[in-house]
């Protein structure tokens, strides 16, 4: 049985990548907490990200950002689901580096935008054409999310848990990450 961490594991990656539906199922598995930044963003102020950013612009978001996740990195072992876009402020890459591990959910433009298409509550595709907006966030996004220590393949066909288990297959193939690995 594969139970308990004994660092913190950040999950990033693109919008619609899974990192908090897959990030929620891995934390079950191994039993551990579960925290998700946008969702911590959202508690503390009591708003919607998209409110956030329509009142307070995305420079607040961000610093707002950074400092949740550099809170959550302080407290004991869990799952954090990131913000799409916290992996890309190099403070943050290596605060989540010193204190645990960045995981990539790395999912192809087709299946993000399967999954985000339909949904209103991302400021950032709030344009004239969210399709290309996603396109060109990938395109930048990608040689940074890179940087991650582990790298996990999302495949279509591969449902929330699956996801999840490919995960925990490679913290323990990387070592040192989850507690008891027989
Ligand atoms: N492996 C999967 N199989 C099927 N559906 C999935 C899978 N992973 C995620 N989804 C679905 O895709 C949608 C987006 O996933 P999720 O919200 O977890 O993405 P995210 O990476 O957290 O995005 P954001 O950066 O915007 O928070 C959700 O409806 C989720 O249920
Ligand atoms: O990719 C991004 O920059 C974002 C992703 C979401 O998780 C939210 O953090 C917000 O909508 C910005
Ligand atoms: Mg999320």
């Amino acid at each position: 049985m594969v139970k308990g961490l004994k660092k913190t594991v950040a999950l990033v990656g693109m919008m619609g990548a899974g990192k908090t539906a897959v990030g929620k199922a891995i934390a079950l598995s191994l039993d551990v907490p579960f925290l998700d930044s946008d969702a911590e963003i959202e508690r503390a102020a009591d708003r919607s990200i998209a409110e956030i950013f329509e009142r307070d612009g995305e420079r607040f978001f961000r610093s707002k950002e950074s400092q949740v996740i550099t809170r959550l990195l302080e407290d004991e072992q869990c799952i954090l689901s990131t913000g799409g876009g916290a992996f890309m402020t190099a403070e943050n890459r290596d605060f989540i580096a010193a204190k645990g591990v960045a995981v990539w959910l790395k999912a192809d433009l087709d299946i993000l935008w399967q999954r985000v298409r339909h949904k209103s509550t991302r400021p950032l595709l709030q344009t004239d054409n969210p399709f290309e907006t996603l396109k060109e966030l990938v395109e930048v996004r990608e040689p940074i999310y890179a940087k991650a220590g582990i790298v996990v393949d999302a495949e279509p066909a591969l449902s929330i848990e699956q996801m999840a288990q490919k995960v925990i297959a490679a913290l323990v193939a990387h070592g040192g990450i989850v507690k008891d690995e027989t």
